[in-house]
């Protein structure tokens, strides 16, 4: 059968988008790693699919899936592309979107600019619901291996989350440690390691080890995990520019009990087929 789907990126972050609300179309895990290949594939960081909604008072539900072809719930940078994928190919046509994933509800909001704002909900701090093993939910752990100990801070954004502050996070081992951590087994489903450089209050740089699909060009729920870690750290303001190799997010919160907000932009690159 041919697929249609829409090449897609947020800040770098390249995805297949696919709707599956017109279409109807199973992937194998095999079939996710085959397409995501580079070399032998498409080539993206994350498939998204658009499914119709799985209750009235929403529009659509949202799946996820990394490189390596596991299911996964959140995808920040995935979210603004959903957004505008499913305004530009008129599945909906209204700029105030509600979605479901596996971790929840999301609302996207299609902004005058071109860019676009998720409400991510609210950074889940209870070390069993990021999952992550520790005896009591701290803002700062000590995680340690035979060779090394890091200091983090750890968070759900609807996926799991390690954030280290480094002095200079363009020449970290984001690869060597961002591996060492992700099979850490304190986190039971694995996690996305990120490597935030602080500037200023209002102002960091990161770099992002996904948990699937390794170093990405941005990581749009990585940017609000740092955001959030680092203001319950004390380190960060409400408002923060994150900054990645791919461009720059906003993230805005307001601490404990509010919602975040990310916003930045979402960019089309091409629609194609492939047969499957
Ligand atoms: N690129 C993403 C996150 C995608 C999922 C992640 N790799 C995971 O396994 O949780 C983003 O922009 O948030």
């Amino acid at each position: 059968m041919l697929l249609n789907f829409s090449k897609m990126h947020g800040l770098g972050n390249d995805f297949v988008v696919v709707d599956n609300v017109t279409q109807n179309v199973f992937f194998s895990k095999e079939k996710i790693q085959q397409l995501a290949d580079r070399n032998f594939g498409i080539g993206f960081d994350q498939l998204l699919i658009v499914e119709p909604p799985y209750d009235p008072d929403q529009d659509f539900h949202y799946r996820i899936y990394n490189a390596d072809g596991s299911e996964v719930s959140q995808c920040g940078n995935g979210a603004r592309c959903f957004a505008k994928f499913v305004k530009q190919k008129g599945l909906i046509n209204r700029n105030k979107i509600i979605v479901s994933t596996k971790a929840g509800r999301m609302v996207l909001y299609l902004e005058k600019d071109g860019n676009v704002t998720v409400n991510m909900g609210r950074p889940v701090f209870t070390p069993e619901l990021i999952p992550f093993k520790a005896n009591k939910q701290e803002n700062f752990y000590i995680i340690r291996d035979n060779e090394h100990t890091f200091f983090c801070g750890a968070v759900s954004m609807g996926n799991p989350h390690c954030v280290i502050e480094v002095d200079d996070v363009d020449n970290y081992d984001v690869q060597g440690i961002g591996e060492i951590i992700g099979n850490n087994e304190r986190f039971p489903e694995g996690v996305n390691v990120g490597f935030m450089q602080i500037i200023s209050r209002s102002e960091v740089k990161l770099r992002v080890f996904e948990r699937g699909s390794g170093e990405t060009l941005a990581c749009g729920s990585g940017a609000c995990a740092a955001v959030a870690i680092g203001i319950m750290q004390d380190k960060l303001d409400k408002e923060v520019n994150v900054t990645l190799a791919g461009g720059r997010l906003i993230i805005k919160w307001q601490g404990e009990d509010s919602l975040l907000k990310m916003t930045g932009p979402a960019e089309h690159i091409y629609d194609g087929q492939v047969t499957l």
